[in-house]
């Protein structure tokens, strides 16, 4: 676990070892508490160098010891403050990683050489945490305040170059990073001699004070400020700027109990598990499996050089990057030579003249590629026609993926020589930012276009979640329930601006009006148009507000006919300043369209509250989500969550939909949907689904134990 070896005559050579990362599970900390203890009493050693086992010095604390109240073994303060206090020169080898505890260790340390490719960071706070070992007093002590509550509060991984810079590193090399630490922990020797301790007293963070800051007030009320309108309700980012403001105002030991008691309101929280939930439902999405039984770690994928994109609007761009970015070269087809020539402008600019895209009005220019991405507008016929000629123009071989982000993957499959290479990769807005990817496996694709499409998701960067076939697939499918809702309160009385401020307090960074207007109200008239709710396709005689025997909303089809279709417009559910107008306006017209809606269908506006709100929108998606586990549509509620969290933004400290349910408690939802479902008889989404009943019959277990209650359940879709 600490590796103790004696190198070079005089050096004591400690290694983390704790594969993947090194992180500190008690076993490691045990072992670097006794081997600091062995160099320090060990006579033929005259200094330390502090490493990392295979290129990653160290990933910071086992995340997965968390749960545990009391955590077993030395602590981590403990043995950094034995560190830094030792009179021998201790120098840490950075290769790869010092993340979380893995820099608080380093810091602790007298000097840091890094290689030029390692990264530090302090990322506790996307664990709903912040560097609680020290970090947060030891750092604003090395680089000051300003840098260091940058460093705490975006929890961004800095590149070597960046640390020396800001004086985090004391050297950066190319070469083997240990072999440098030896010998400049014997120089160090050398220069101070006697090793008393006094010499190294400036290299003991502990002992140094903060550079001073000028208007120290203004500054952290400013940090305070901003902290408090983007943290959207966290509370880790807030903590992380009262602790650094200890560092910059009390000495280390008062700085040092206060960051103990700030960690400790954090530690067990709510928002802690939900953030470190969140880091492993990140990663659960790549151990895929399907239901044939095909998995992850028996499927191969096959190589994938060369790609073409087939439809250049706002996707077609974004996914076209993604791909360049991720060393593909690509071939951008669009047949319409305006947008086309549009499109290469757009490219160009997001890539800065980098990547490798050419550009075609034509499909033939996909002939030789090895996968392509279609992503025209979500009509089925069209896409149908692409497929078909797809299937002949392209080589043997070639996977076929298509973005829709509802249509039946399988009939476009149907249209192809061979339906087993075609999968969905449903991107996100903007594609080459949002971290989501939806890998959608019809009942015909193969197990290695479902591996090839999520190995090159992970190429892109992506968070990538295989999911089953049907409308929707798992993200869509759930927004709707949720959308339906909101326009459901809007006729009873509820105003945009109430839904949404309901749902941004929750922490999403815009409410569900806002973020239809941003995305175009007319994408979602264009399907409900295709799936016959509205437009030419309705039988005559309905009723405006009834489709198939249940309740429906026709309001954003209204808002559609009058032209509204969001911010493209300059007007949709808000008013915008111009057309792509990004700051939203309560809108008059709005007011008075819905109380005349209201007034010709008899509606009564009532009082909603913001708690009806949330439940409503919140768990009618929720619900949705327990239906599509039920459907083996995905496979597990963390692959839920990634998708709510990575693609529509949920927040993080929530946790995602199933486990904010589980949190709230499954017997509260059920309760919140039965009520909600008597109140409204004709909303089949509001009828909470058999699998959370069953799931509450069964104790209401936690959230890692529901495939035991899902797998005796699963309908064959
Ligand atoms: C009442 C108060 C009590 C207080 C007592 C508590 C005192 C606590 C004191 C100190 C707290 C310290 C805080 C921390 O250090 S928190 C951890 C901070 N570190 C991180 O957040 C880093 C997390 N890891 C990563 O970002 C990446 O893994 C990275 C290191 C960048 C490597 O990326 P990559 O190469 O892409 O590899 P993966 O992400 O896929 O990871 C490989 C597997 O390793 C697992 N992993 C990674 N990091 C950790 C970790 N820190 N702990 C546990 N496990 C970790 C990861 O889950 C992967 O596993 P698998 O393959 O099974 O999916």
């Amino acid at each position: 676990m600490a590796q103790y070896r004696v190198v070079s005559g005089s050096v004591a050579l400690i290694t983390i070892q704790n594969p993947p990362v090194n992180a500190l599970r008690a076993a490691v900390r045990e072992g670097l508490f006794n081997t600091i203890k062995r160099a320090s009493s060990d006579p033929q050693v005259r200094s330390v160098v502090l490493s990392g086992h295979n290129g990653t010095f160290c990933g910071g604390a086992d995340i997965k010891e968390f749960g545990n109240v009391s955590l077993p073994g030395p602590h981590l303060v403990e043995i950094f403050q034995l560190m830094e206090d030792l009179v021998k020169p201790v120098v840490a080898a950075i290769e790869g990683f010092a993340l979380g505890g893995g820099l608080e260790l380093a810091l602790a340390c007298h000097y840091r050489i890094g290689h030029s490719k390692a990264k530090v960071g302090f990322p506790e706070v996307n664990l709903g945490l912040f560097p609680g070992a020290g970090g947060s007093q030891r750092l604003p002590r090395l680089v000051g305040v300003p840098a260091a509550l940058d460093i705490i509060i975006t929890g961004r991984h800095v590149a070597a170059g960046e640390a020396l810079k800001l004086g985090l590193l004391d050297r950066v090399i190319d070469q083997n990073t240990v072999d440098a630490a030896v010998t400049f922990s014997k120089i160090q020797k050398c220069t101070s001699p006697p090793i008393s301790g006094k010499p190294l007293d400036n290299h003991r963070l502990g002992n140094r004070p903060c550079p001073p800051l000028e208007n120290m007030d203004a500054f952290f009320e400013e940090a305070m400020k901003r902290v408090h309108s983007r943290a959207r309700g966290a509370v880790a980012p807030i903590t992380c700027v009262q602790a650094v403001r200890g560092a910059a105002t009390l000495p280390f030991h008062k700085g040092m109990e206060l960051e103990k008691m700030l960690l400790g309101t954090l530690f067990n929280s709510a928002q802690a598990q939900a953030s470190q939930y969140c880091f492993f439902a990140e990663r659960a999405g790549a151990r895929w499996s399907m239901p044939s039984g095909a998995r992850w770690d028996t499927c191969k994928a096959k190589p994938i050089s060369t790609a073409a994109v087939i439809g250049l609007g706002t996707m077609g761009r974004g996914i076209t990057v993604a791909l360049a970015r991720a060393g593909l070269s690509v071939v951008a087809v669009e047949t319409q030579e305006h947008q086309l020539a549009e499109a290469q402008r757009a490219v160009s600019r997001m890539l800065k003249g980098g990547g490798r895209v050419s550009y075609s009005p034509d499909l033939q220019a996909a002939a030789e590629v090895d996968l392509v991405v279609e992503a025209v507008f979500e009509d089925m016929a069209i896409k149908e026609k692409i497929f078909k000629q797809l299937s002949e123009v392209c080589k043997p071989g070639t996977l076929l993926t298509t973005n829709t982000s509802t249509l039946d993957i399988d009939r476009l499959a149907s249209c192809t020589r061979d339906p087993q290479l075609v999968v969905g990769m449903h991107f996100f807005a903007p594609a080459h930012i949002m971290r989501l990817l939806e890998v959608v496996y019809g009942p015909r694709s193969s197990p290695e276009a479902v591996a090839t499409a999520m190995q090159l998701g992970k190429r892109m960067g992506k968070v990538s979640v295989a999911v089953g076939n049907c409308t929707g697939f798992v993200g869509n499918r759930m927004l709707k329930p949720y959308l339906e809702q909101a326009n459901f309160l809007l006729e009873e009385g509820a105003t945009p601006e109430l839904v949404d401020a309901a749902l941004e307090e929750f922490g999403f960074p815009m409410g569900v009006f806002k973020m239809s207007d941003l995305s175009g109200l007319d994408v979602g008239w264009r399907v409900r148009k295709e799936e016959g709710l509205t437009g030419p396709g309705v039988t005559a005689g309905q009723p405006m507000r009834i489709r198939h025997g249940r309740r429906y909303s026709p309001l954003g089809d209204l808002m559609c006919e009058e032209g509204r279709y969001g911010q493209k417009t300059g007007s949709g559910w808000y008013l915008y300043d111009k057309p792509g107008g990004r700051v939203a306006r309560s809108d008059p017209w709005l007011r008075n369209f819905l109380e005349q809606y209201r007034a010709r269908h008899g509606l009564v506006a009532r009082r909603i509250s913001q708690q009806e709100v949330l439940e409503r929108c919140l768990y009618a998606l929720i619900n949705e989500g327990f239906r599509v586990l039920e459907d083996g549509i995905a496979a597990s509620p963390q692959n839920i969550d990634a998708i709510y969290v990575f693609g529509y933004s949920w927040p993080k400290h929530r946790g995602g939909p199933m486990f904010y349910a589980s949190q709230v408690g499954l017997a509260r939802v059920l309760e919140g949907l039965n009520h909600y479902h008597q109140a409204h008889p004709d909303v089949p989404h509001l009828e909470p689904c058999s699998l959370l009943r069953r799931l509450v019959a069964s104790g209401s277990p936690p959230i890692n134990k529901w495939s035991e209650v899902v797998k005796g359940h699963r309908s064959q879709l």
